[in-house]
């Protein structure tokens, strides 16, 4: 992608206003609101409680896989919010001391473990887990961008994802004269019906060394027992059963349910926190909400980059405009890898910050350095929003979002009121391009 940042001079109140002025943003940077406003939506707190509990049968399989010496691939199955997430931690740091380096194939796109959500993604970790219960962003030695939180819309582009970074993996880390790591295989939760049909095939195509499907109280959610996937004369894995933590030393319950949502809300704010040095206090919402309105853009003409819509078909007309305030994947078509149904690897994810059709512009922010983005012309249009505490900020109009936009829970015009504020009657009068901004 050829593109300049824009210099901290070129700030984005710079930005041309946008039209059409029905669908215009108030404002492209955030100013003082004198209109009331809802409190802002905060990002919910990480999962706090008790530590995390090792059940005996737990401690046993994890014993076992890493006394096991030939590097295993290990693949954790289960229903949802049985602790699969929760033992691979566990098993990760019990592998780390005996190879130093471990994979790990991450394949839940709504509760990913080191990614944003709508990934899937390889890591090469070499760094035990500190914070069982909350596990901090990883780069990602290869990822694919699906583009949604559930494999359910297209789960043929799900498994092309999950093949592709599996044979990458092998290839790279257990061909002859390589290192042979051990891989450990995250499973998404949804084990029935399709979601069945999926894990079989998932299964198929790695045959797994050893396979721990993890069981609750509730049978009729478990999977069943034994070898479901094998269809005879396959070599057999080693299968570990163990059960859910179910019960603490307090006789409390250990399996808390899980806030999806806000997990991956604050993935993506950690994420795109990405985009500032450390030292910057982004503590808050707010701040962080400034600060990424603040962020020059990198300014990328359409004609360098290609705009893939992954679950939707959208008129040709509409492509640049559809792209405005979403998050998107940044691929390079180069970077395609050569096999059937190839999906492109993803660099990093960027929000579209604006977009100039008359300049033919789009304004993107990432936290991706630009020796990578050099190469980027695809941007992956998926399914994932950009969290809703940035998007709405006591105080500053939101720059994001046009005032036509709707509220998906209370389906009320949001910033309606903006409409007839001083402040966006002065942009409209400004308004001399065809930006559309957010
Ligand atoms: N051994 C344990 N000790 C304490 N808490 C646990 C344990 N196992 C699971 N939990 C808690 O139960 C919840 C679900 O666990 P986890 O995320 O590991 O399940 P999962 O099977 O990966 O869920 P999903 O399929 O929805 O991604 C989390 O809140 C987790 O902290």
């Amino acid at each position: 992608m050829k593109h300049r940042r824009r210099s901290k001079q070129q700030k984005l109140n710079s930005l041309p206003p946008p039209t059409p002025p029905a669908t215009r943003a108030p404002c492209p940077m955030p100013r003082p609101s004198a209109s009331p406003k809802s409190p802002p939506p905060a990002t919910p707190p990480p999962e706090q409680g008790p530590e995390v509990v090792v059940p005996e049968d737990w401690a046993l399989a994890t014993d076992a896989i890493s006394s096991d010496l030939s590097s295993p691939v290990v693949l954790v199955c289960g229903p949802s919010n049985s602790g699969k997430s929760t033992f691979t931690r566990l098993l990760l740091n019990k592998l780390l001391p005996s190879y130093g380096r471990v994979g790990y194939l991450d394949t839940d796109v709504g509760q990913p473990e080191f990614s944003p959500p709508g990934c899937l993604s390889l890591h090469i970790v070499d760094e035990a887990i500190t914070d069982m219960r909350n596990p901090v962003l990883r780069e990602a030695d290869r990822c694919c961008f699906y583009g949604d939180i559930s494999s359910k819309g297209d789960p043929e582009s799900y498994l092309n994802s999950l093949f592709l970074l599996y044979t990458y993996f092998v290839e790279k880390y257990r061909c002859p004269g390589s290192e042979m790591l051990p891989l450990i295989v995250n499973t998404p939760g949804w084990v029935k019906g399709t979601g069945f049909d999926m894990l079989v095939e998932m299964l198929r195509y790695i045959c797994p060394t050893i396979v721990v499907p993890i069981r609750t109280r509730m049978q009729r959610k478990n999977l069943p027992d034994g070898m479901f996937w094998l269809t005879g004369g396959e070599t057999e894995p080693k299968v570990i059963t163990i059960d859910a933590a179910s019960r603490d030393s307090l006789s409390k319950s250990s399996l808390k349910r899980k806030d999806g949502g806000g997990m991956r809300e604050r993935r993506l704010v950690e994420y795109f926190k990405q985009c500032f040095s450390s030292d910057i206090s982004l503590a808050t919402n707010k701040e962080l909400a400034y600060a990424l309105a603040s962020l020059p853009p990198y300014e990328v003409p359409f004609s360098d980059v290609t705009v893939m819509h992954l679950h939707c078909e959208v008129p040709r007309t509409e492509i640049w405009h559809s792209v405005n305030a979403t998050i998107v994947g940044l691929a390079s078509s180069c970077d395609t890898p050569a096999t059937a149904h190839a999906v492109p690897w993803c660099v990093g994810l960027g929000i579209v910050r604006g977009v100039d059709v008359q300049r033919g512009l789009l304004y993107v922010i990432t936290p991706v350095d630009v020796q990578h983005l050099q190469s980027v012309d695809l941007l992956l249009q998926g399914l994932i929003e950009i969290p809703r505490s940035v998007l709405q900020v006591k105080g500053c109009e939101s720059p994001y979002m046009s005032t036509n936009v709707r509220d998906k829970i209370t389906g009320k015009d949001l910033y309606a009121s903006n409409l007839n504020s001083p402040l966006s009657r002065q942009d409209d009068g400004d308004s001399d391009s065809g930006a559309d901004t957010m």
